[in-house]
């Protein structure tokens, strides 16, 4: 479907920026194309005549480059890096999707809490940089709310690098009540490192391996490695896509009532994962449910954050957003999430109707904000909402201002 643009139809391009996948695609359409890691890589400028480069993409960062250092543009969800962000930007529309952002309005989302100096960038960079003829901001909650036929509702967003509970209302954001932390899949990253660490698995990543050799489960490995120069932060991100594997196929939520049970687990079939220097073993009880177990335990629960954010809303509502959760972020595809959020939210707010919807599919769960604003930005409707080049051209020193009062 296309959108009504200055008279003519071209569909709008939609872009998803996370801290962990960079997702961009047509308006319209169900799924982004290009989906790019936020993770990139950095080579300093080689003397003092040449320039720095951005390495980006999976593939390109399949195998080190001396001296090339790894980094992400995020933190706390928001965008830090603007020089290395907009790269990004760049190569997920022009290079993966094949797109001339000239010719499209562009829709980009952002977290609720992002800030207004933040907000005046994004649409510099749309304009400046991309020279797209329209721009629109658009709250990631809102987007992902409308991917799943709401307007209303509590979005529980459990990502990479944070978790955030975002109160929605009519389409619009319920400011006071968005709480967000660092408790997500990174956190349940690093806890899982240490604890393969402590077991004595190396942890060696596929860029080490040159031949590996199969072993008994349970076995040390004995994996011929290669020489590289590789720097300590690309082996600590190809340590850390291992870990994400393991985390994908082994680790599960603990569904409740109540905290993980080392003993309840005992009898619960463990699940067999082999590590790509060939070390192998069948994974059980503390293996699968330990690290997991820090979405719902430290200080700063998801369950609390839950319960902050409804009440900071207005008391009439309460009741509606205890029965309108909707889950999304790909940390939330951990089997026995959704069971275990209810059954702590029943517990933590007894008298409560908890209602909790959680999309079925993957792609639904991971792409609801980049979904959503491709249903918003294809709408007949929306082309009244675009901030368009000559309204930013005349803005001048006011494009703040222009920001704040057209992206609500
Ligand atoms: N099947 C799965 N089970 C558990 N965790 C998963 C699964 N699939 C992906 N993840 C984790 O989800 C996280 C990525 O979440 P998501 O796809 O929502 O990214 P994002 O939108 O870039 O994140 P953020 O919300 O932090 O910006 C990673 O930590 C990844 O390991």
């Amino acid at each position: 479907m296309a959108t009504q643009y200055g008279g003519d139809e071209v569909s709008a391009l939609v872009l998803d920026p996370g801290s962990a996948w960079t997702r961009a695609g047509y308006a319209g359409e169900d799924t982004p194309k290009s989906i790019v890691p936020t993770t990139y890589g950095y080579l300093p400028p080689a003397d003092e005549s040449s320039k720095s480069s951005y390495i980006i993409g999976d593939l390109e960062l399949s195998f080190p480059r001396p001296s090339m250092e790894i980094k992400n543009p995020m933190s706390d969800g928001v965008i830090q890096d603007w020089d290395a962000e907009t790269q990004i930007w760049e190569y997920a529309l022009k290079k993966r999707l094949k797109a001339e952002p000239k010719e499209h309005p562009l829709l980009i989302t952002e977290p609720a809490w992002n800030q207004p100096k933040n907000r005046e960038k994004a649409m510099e960079v749309a304009f400046e940089t991309l020279e797209v003829p329209a721009f629109y901001l658009a709250k990631s909650a809102v987007c992902a709310a409308f991917a799943n036929g709401k307007a209303t509702g509590l979005v529980v967003d459990v990502g990479a690098g944070q978790a955030s509970v975002t109160p929605v209302y009519d389409g619009f954001v319920l400011k006071k009540g968005v709480m967000h932390n660092t408790y997500a899949g990174n956190a349940i990253d690093s806890h899982l490192q240490t604890k393969l660490s402590a077991q004595q698995i190396p942890l060696n990543p596929r860029y080490l391996i040159s031949r590996r050799v199969a072993v008994e489960p349970g076995a040390q490995p004995t994996p011929t490695l290669r020489e590289t120069k590789a720097t300590q932060s690309y082996h600590a991100y190809a340590q850390s896509r291992v870990i994400n594997e393991y985390k994908e196929s082994v680790c599960a939520t603990w569904e409740g009532p109540g905290h993980f049970d080392e003993r309840a687990s005992a009898g619960r079939p463990g699940r067999t994962f082999e590590f790509p220097d060939g070390y192998n073993n069948t994974f059980a009880g503390a293996s699968r449910y330990a690290a997991p177990e820090l979405l719902f335990t430290t200080p700063h629960s998801l369950t609390t954050l839950i319960l902050q954010s409804i009440n900071a809303c207005d008391a009439d509502l309460r009741p509606f957003l205890y029965s309108s959760i909707l889950v999304t972020g790909s940390t939330t595809l951990l089997p026995g999430f959704t069971d275990r959020l209810v059954s702590e939210l029943q517990a933590a707010a007894p008298g409560a109707k908890v209602r909790v919807q959680a999309p079925g599919n993957s792609v639904e769960r991971g792409c609801a904000s980049w979904i959503g604003g491709s249903i918003l930005a294809s709408l007949g409707t929306f082309h009244q909402m675009w901030v368009s080049r000559q309204e930013y051209d005349e803005a001048g020193a006011e494009r703040l201002g222009l920001v704040e009062r057209r992206c609500t």
